[in-house]
């Protein structure tokens, strides 16, 4: 019998986002540049004879069928149809629904490290082109490497990424995903931008902004507020949000970044991170 697999699932960060477009089947098109950050989920794996698939553990609000751990490995079966099954530990330290693509990681995770422990053999296209299925950020997980992204997110450019300390702060709002692209407010006609625009730019942090910004401040008093807060305790930096929301971050030198952790109003929830340069269980070229 082999050993459980022990992996890191990594957060991220969406440096920029604009929506530049809506496919004929109502999903955005999107550009973004993806980084990945050291705030981690645990994901244990461990094979199963008789086919079974259970999470021994996981977040108390969303049921075992729901996650996208057990979607991940019923997937993978299903395609693989290997007679085998699995238990998923899972142990959450990135916050849900928070723009920080928790979900989608610990997806990605499940499929690459199944993948490893069934013996399915799948690629690593072959993975990210089933993972599309279970959410628009996981195949940007299974890269395993900062990108810049187009069409729903599938679209992968790898980049390479200076080294970065980040104040991310969850306000303790849930923001469900779909609610923020269904806003009749939301700007969809972001003009097109090339990766060499980013990569040029006199700073990577104040490069583009984030067009769901705009529709969940309005919604998400919260969320206004963590923006407001970081203005203007770091005037100097570039404070966004991550995703569809809730989370907001900005680059600040390391010993900045702890002071303002230190201060942050007890309402909030703060994470000083480092940016990786690639996902720490598995490598781009494995
Ligand atoms: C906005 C982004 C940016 O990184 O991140 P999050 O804030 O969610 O982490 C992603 O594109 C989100 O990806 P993900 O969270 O995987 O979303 P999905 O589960 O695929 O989509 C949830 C719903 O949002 C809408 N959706 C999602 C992605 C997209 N490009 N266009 C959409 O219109 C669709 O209605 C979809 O049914
Ligand atoms: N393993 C999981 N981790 C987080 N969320 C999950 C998971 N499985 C299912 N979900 C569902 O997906 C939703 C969005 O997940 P998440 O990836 O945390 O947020 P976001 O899309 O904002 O980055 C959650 O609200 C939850 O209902």
């Amino acid at each position: 019998m082999t050993k459980p697999l022990q992996l890191k699932a990594p957060a991220k960060v969406n440096r920029f986002l604009h929506i530049t477009g809506q496919r004929p089947d109502g999903y955005h098109l999107l550009q973004t540049v993806f980084q990945l950050i050291d705030l981690e989920d645990h994901v244990t794996i461990d094979c199963r004879l008789d086919g079974a698939i259970v999470r021994t553990n996981g977040p108390s609000n969303v049921k075992p069928d729901d996650d996208l751990v057990i979607r991940a490995a019923k997937l993978l079966k299903e395609t693989s149809q290997t007679p085998l099954g699995c238990n998923i530990h899972l142990e959450k330290n990135i916050p849900m629904g928070a723009g920080l693509g928790g979900g989608s990681s610990d997806a990605a995770t499940v499929l690459w490290g199944l993948n490893e422990l069934w013996n399915t053999g799948l690629t690593r296209q072959e993975l990210m082109n089933l993972g599309v299925r279970l959410g628009a950020d996981v195949p940007f997980f299974l890269l395993g490497q900062n990108a810049f992204a187009e069409g729903i997110g599938e679209i992968l450019h790898p980049i390479e990424l200076p080294e970065t300390t980040l104040l991310v702060i969850y306000p303790k709002v849930h923001i469900p995903t779909v609610d923020i692209f269904k806003s009749p407010d939301l700007t969809r006609n972001h003009p097109a931008v090339t990766m060499s625009d980013f990569i040029e730019s006199a700073n990577f942090d104040q490069f583009g902004s984030n067009d769901c910004e705009k529709v969940v401040v309005q919604k998400y008093q919260e969320v206004a507020a963590a923006l407001d807060w970081l203005h203007q305790k770091a005037p100097l930096s570039s404070p966004r949000m991550s995703g569809s929301g809730s989370s907001v971050f900005t680059a600040l030198e390391p010993n900045l970044a702890k002071i303002l952790l230190n201060q942050l109003p007890n309402q909030w929830i703060g994470f000083v991170v480092r940016g990786l340069h690639r996902h720490p269980s598995y490598n781009p070229s494995s």
